[in-house]
């Protein structure tokens, strides 16, 4: 699903106006209309306290109009206007006559106005800010929202939090309302998903307010919601007359004294998504364990003990994933090095391999073209240097990728995807996954992809996917905080499955 920045989506507005030949105040009609609905449906007309708070912009207008349609089911609702502009929308105008000739009168608040009170289990209706925020609110509105928010009603945001801009970072933290749930019209915000703007969203759900379709299937968009419709296509269903050699030969390269773990969760994963061979290469001293561990894995071992001071790969293999557990020795450095510049073809690199390349930016331009780098935040931060806002940590994820033609995956509770200018937001995954290992699991699953064919964007798009998905049916029976890493392994198989779920069948699960 295309995630659109807000100019772009009052382009759709407009387009969808000028397409169907309706007023603008139809369009919030439909949108509200949804809003009541989502509402109605859940409350069913009963008696709780619902307090509105509408700006005097669209977004106000919109709730507005849904006051009126509460009102006229009997809801129980008080209505305030923040009015922090004199600026007026017309569609806002045209429903605050249209309010009052149902005898709703709103209560204006100023500067000068106290608070209103607001118990625990009213809901608010938040409709004071949408997409046109463009500014840090006024210190009173400011103090409004923070009333709101220290309120501990449940709090329904119309289109956005109010607060929060949605495209870049907030002016300030503190004047943003913390949405319980946001009702968010056609198109997701990219805000729900970052670090720093993602927790102002408790949930989030798109409401269909028929924008033009045309519009929205023909605009290109810098960042893309991954969910199951996206990958789908991307999948390459193993055929009857095929052989282990059809699915490529991976080799994880890593491992270190302590750290031999890390290549066996990889090379486990790598296996589990469906590379034909799998061959781990590591220093001595894993030799034993990851035998005995994974009977399925081939093991070569360079000539020291305890790490690894010279890559050799006595073969071809369709694909390198090398850097999990691999440690900062020295000598591995300098392997490392020497490695990188022995190689044409793409590879995945993590863990103390982006470490390695942050130390040595030289190493950078021998990383071979289309490779995936899948850091996360700390590790990219040694790449990329410190950021302030997640928007200016994405420009330069994606400046960099740019630079050495490589695929960056910024690992989060949203991994972000970033490759040619273009990011792919993750939507599987959870808090569990906050566990040693995990992504030692990913790397293995994107190199086990790349084996089989999958190009490396898709290998990561795809491979970030289902390892989320694993995470969710791992966390299903296990619960977050007794999730680890080799249960990720072990959801592999159902995630394809979930995949190719019908919704028939889920349908019938329920039932
Ligand atoms: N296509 C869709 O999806 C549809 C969208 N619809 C709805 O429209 C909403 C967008 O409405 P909107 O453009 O009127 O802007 P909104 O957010 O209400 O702000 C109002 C104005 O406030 C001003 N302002 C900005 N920052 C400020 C600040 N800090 N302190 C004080 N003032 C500030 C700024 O005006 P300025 O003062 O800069 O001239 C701004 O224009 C959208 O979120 C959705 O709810 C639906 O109705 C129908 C279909
Ligand atoms: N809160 C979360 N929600 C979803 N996924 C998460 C969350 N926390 C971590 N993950 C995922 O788990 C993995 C953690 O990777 P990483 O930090 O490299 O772990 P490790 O180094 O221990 O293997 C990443 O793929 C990340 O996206
Ligand atoms: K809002």
């Amino acid at each position: 699903m295309k995630i659109f920045s807000a100019e772009q989506i009052y382009q759709a507005d407009k387009s969808t106006i000028q397409k169907e030949k309706i007023k603008s105040e139809e369009l919030m009609e439909r949108a509200a209309t949804q809003l009541f609905e989502w509402m109605h449906s859940r409350l069913r007309g009963t008696q709780v306290k619902i307090q509105l708070f509408c700006g005097i912009g669209n977004n106000g207008g919109d709730g507005l109009v849904l006051a009126r349609k509460l009102n006229e089911h009997g809801y129980s609702i008080k209505v305030y206007v923040v009015n922090y502009s004199d600026k007026r929308s017309e569609d806002f105008l045209l429903n605050l006559e249209r309010l009052k000739d149902g005898k709703v009168w709103p209560d204006f608040i100023n500067e000068e106005s106290e608070l209103p009170k607001i118990s625990p289990n009213d809901i608010v209706v938040d409709a004071i800010f949408g997409i046109g925020l463009n500014r840090a609110p006024d210190e009173w509105v400011g103090n409004l929202i923070k009333h709101i928010n220290n309120s501990r009603a449940f709090t329904l945001s119309v289109d956005v939090p109010s607060g929060l801009p949605v495209d870049r970072g907030p002016w300030e933290p503190s004047y943003v309302i913390n949405s319980s749930y946001v009702l968010s019209f056609q198109v997701p915000k990219l805000v729900f998903f970052l670090p720093r703007t993602g927790v102002y969203v408790n949930q989030w759900e798109i409401l269909d307010i028929g924008l033009d379709q045309d519009y929205i299937s023909n605009t290109e968009t810098d960042f893309e919601l991954i969910g199951r419709p996206e990958v789908l296509p991307m999948y390459r269903p193993r055929l009857k007359f095929s052989h282990k050699g059809n699915y490529g030969h991976s080799v994880i390269v890593g491992g270190s004294y302590g750290k031999i773990g890390a290549v066996q969760l990889a090379a486990s994963s790598c296996l589990s998504v469906g590379s034909g061979l799998v061959t781990a290469f590591i220093p001595k001293c894993g030799y034993n364990s990851l035998q005995t561990a994974i009977p399925e894995v081939m093991v070569l071992t360079g000539s020291r003990e305890k790490n690894i001071s010279g890559i050799e790969i006595p073969f071809e293999p369709s694909v390198i994933g090398v850097g999990v557990g691999i440690g900062q020795d020295d000598d591995t450095i300098s392997a490392f090095g020497t490695f990188l510049k022995k190689m044409d073809s793409p590879m995945v690199i993590d863990a103390d391999g982006l470490n390695i390349l942050s130390q040595n930016p030289e190493m950078l331009s021998d990383v071979p073209e289309l490779s995936v780098l899948t850091p996360h935040p700390k590790e990219l931060e040694r790449l990329i240097g410190h950021w302030s806002s997640d928007f200016e940590k994405l420009e330069k994820a994606k400046t960099f990728a740019a630079q050495y033609n490589l695929i960056v995956v910024i690992k989060g509770a949203h991994t972000v995807t970033l490759f040619n200018g273009k990011g792919y937001v993750n939507t599987t995954g959870n808090p569990g996954m906050a566990t040693a290992g995990s992504g030692d699991v990913l790397t293995g699953m994107i190199t086990g992809l790349i084996a089989q064919g999958y190009s490396t964007v898709e290998a990561s798009i795809f491979g970030v996917y289902l390892h989320g998905l694993a995470g969710d049916l791992a966390a299903s029976t296990k619960g977050y905080e007794a999730l680890k890493a080799s249960t990720l392994v072990e959801h592999i198989g159902s995630a394809f499955s979930e995949l190719f779920r019908q919704p028939e069948m889920e349908q019938k699960d329920k039932s």
